[in-house]
Parts: structure tokens; sequence; C-alpha cells
């Protein structure tokens, strides 16, 4: 598979070093203000850049007719304007929050444990996530999927960073040096808690998913999410 890499910096190479392990080829790759290949050659896209370069790159590639999976996160107000274009041109789009196998099936396991906490009022559930110091965005990406997956179960109006608000499900976010990824959802009742975690050991989990993402959406036409990729099912 020949794969452009929009965006090479921390997962951009770690995907580079995974993918030519796996007999692919890098033709492309991009930087804020330096680019180097081919662009056309590629068969697919691979986009981790910042919250400002994402709807640039992930436009450039469907206006290319060439197949992008996006894990780049803060920019998700401009979601269903990348799946227009990608409808307008006939093309194949995978976004993801969060691209590693372990992830995913965290966000099944927080969903069911959401419908299953959902009559026990005595409970109030936090999601708390950390990374490293370099991190753009708070909340990160995927603690916002886990908290729309607890949102679907429960009495609770939206999420809210830092918030002691009732009604709002509280996402805690916090910075330390190489934290790859971390998160935390927990139901405190006064009697006890109840929590789960998870924590990424290094980026290669959601380098790997991001390459079988590549690999699955290829020869594919439409919008997908990693639950396609994965066969997971929606609860
Ligand atoms: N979905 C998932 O599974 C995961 C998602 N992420 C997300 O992926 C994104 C990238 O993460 P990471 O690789 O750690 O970040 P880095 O900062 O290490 O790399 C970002 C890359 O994007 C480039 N870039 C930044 N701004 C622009 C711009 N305006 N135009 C063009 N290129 C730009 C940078 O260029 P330069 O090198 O010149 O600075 C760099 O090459 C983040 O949003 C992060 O949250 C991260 C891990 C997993
Ligand atoms: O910026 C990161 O590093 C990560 N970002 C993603 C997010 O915002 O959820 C995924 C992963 O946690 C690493």
């Amino acid at each position: 598979m020949k794969i452009a890499l929009l965006g090479y910096g921390k997962m951009g190479k770690t995907i580079e070093r995974l993918a030519l392990e796996k007999g692919h080829s890098v033709v492309f790759k991009s930087s804020i203000d330096s680019s180097e290949g081919n662009f056309e050659d590629a068969e697919v896209a691979i986009e981790f850049s910042s919250p400002e370069a994402a709807v640039k790159n992930i436009s450039k590639a469907l206006e290319a007719r060439i197949p992008v999976v996006s894990g780049t996160t803060g920019w998700l107000e401009k979601y269903d304007e990348m799946v227009k274009l990608c409808e307008k041109r006939n093309g194949s789009f995978i976004s993801a929050s969060n691209f590693s196998i372990g992830v995913n099936l965290f966000f099944s396991i927080n969903e069911y444990a959401a419908k299953l906490m959902a009559p026990w009022k005595e409970y109030n559930v936090s999601v708390e996530e950390i990374h490293h110091l370099e991190k753009k965005d708070a909340p990160s990406g995927t603690a916002i999927t886990i908290a729309e997956g607890i949102l679907k179960h429960s009495n609770k109006k939206n999420w809210k960073l830092n918030t002691s608000e009732e009604n709002s499900l509280n996402i805690i976010a916090k910075r330390e040096e190489d934290v790859k990824g971390t998160h935390l959802v927990s139901y405190d009742s006064e009697i006890d808690t109840i929590s789960f975690v998870h924590e990424a050991h290094s980026r290669e989990g959601f380098a790997k998913g991001a390459i079988l993402a590549a690999e699955w959406l290829k020869d594919k036409k439409g919008i997908f999410t990693m639950k396609d990729v994965l066969r997971i099912d929606e609860f």
C-alpha cells in the first residue's frame, strides 16, 4: 500500500516505522512548512497533524480522490463539512478519536457500564484523561468519545471540563511529562468507587490501528468508523 503521511510528527513517524515493517511504502510526507514525495502516487492518506491543519489536509486528500484516515483531534466541529465533501467527491473517510484496539474495546466496556449504572443514582460518574505536555487540545478526543458514550445512558445534560455542576459530566484533563494517553472512568458513591482505566504504554497501538484502518479503507467508498473496521457492534 502506498501511503501519504499528512503530519509527520510523533504519530506520523511511528506510523511510518510500523508501515514499512509491514511492507507498505511511504510516498509522501508533510509537516508545517515542508513536504517530500509525490502526493498523487498515494493509495491512501493517513492524517495526524493539528486541530488547525486537519480540515485542510483531509480536504486535500478527498479532492484528490485519495481515501483518508484521520486521527487528529480537536477539530470535530467541522466533521459534517468533511462528510459532505467526502459524499460530493464519492470518497472514502474514517476519522477516530483513538485508533487503538484496546481503547475501542474500552469504548464498548464504558457504554455497557454506563447502561448498567444508570438506575443507581447514588453514583456520580466522571472522566479523567492524562496526556503529555505538548498536547494542544483538552479534553482529549478520546475523553469526549467516552463522555458521549456515558451521556447516551445518563440523565446528565452534557459534558464540561473541570465542572462541579451536578447536571454536567465532569471531564478532568491533566498534562504530565511523557504520558502517552491514560483515560479513567470513575463511579463514586459515599460508600465506594468503581473505576476502570485504559493506559497506553506507547504510541504503537494508535499507529497499528490507523494502518489497519487504512488497509481496510483503501478499496472502499463511504464514511466509516473504527467500529466498522473492528466489527464491534453498536450498543
Ligand atoms: N486518533 C488517535 O488514535 C490519536 C490521535 N492523536 C492526535 O493526532 C494529532 C497529532 O499528534 P502527534 O503526532 O502526537 O503531534 P505532533 O505535534 O508530534 O505532530 C504533528 C504534525 O503535524 C504537523 N502540523 C502541525 N500543524 C500543521 C499545519 N498547520 N499544517 C501542516 N502540518 C502541520 C506538524 O508539523 P511540524 O513537524 O513542522 O511541527 C507535525 O508534523 C493530535 O491531534 C493528537 O491529538 C494522537 C495519537 C493518537
Ligand atoms: O495527543 C495525543 O497524544 C493523543 N491524542 C488522542 C486524543 O486526543 O484522544 C488519542 C490518544 O489519547 C493520544
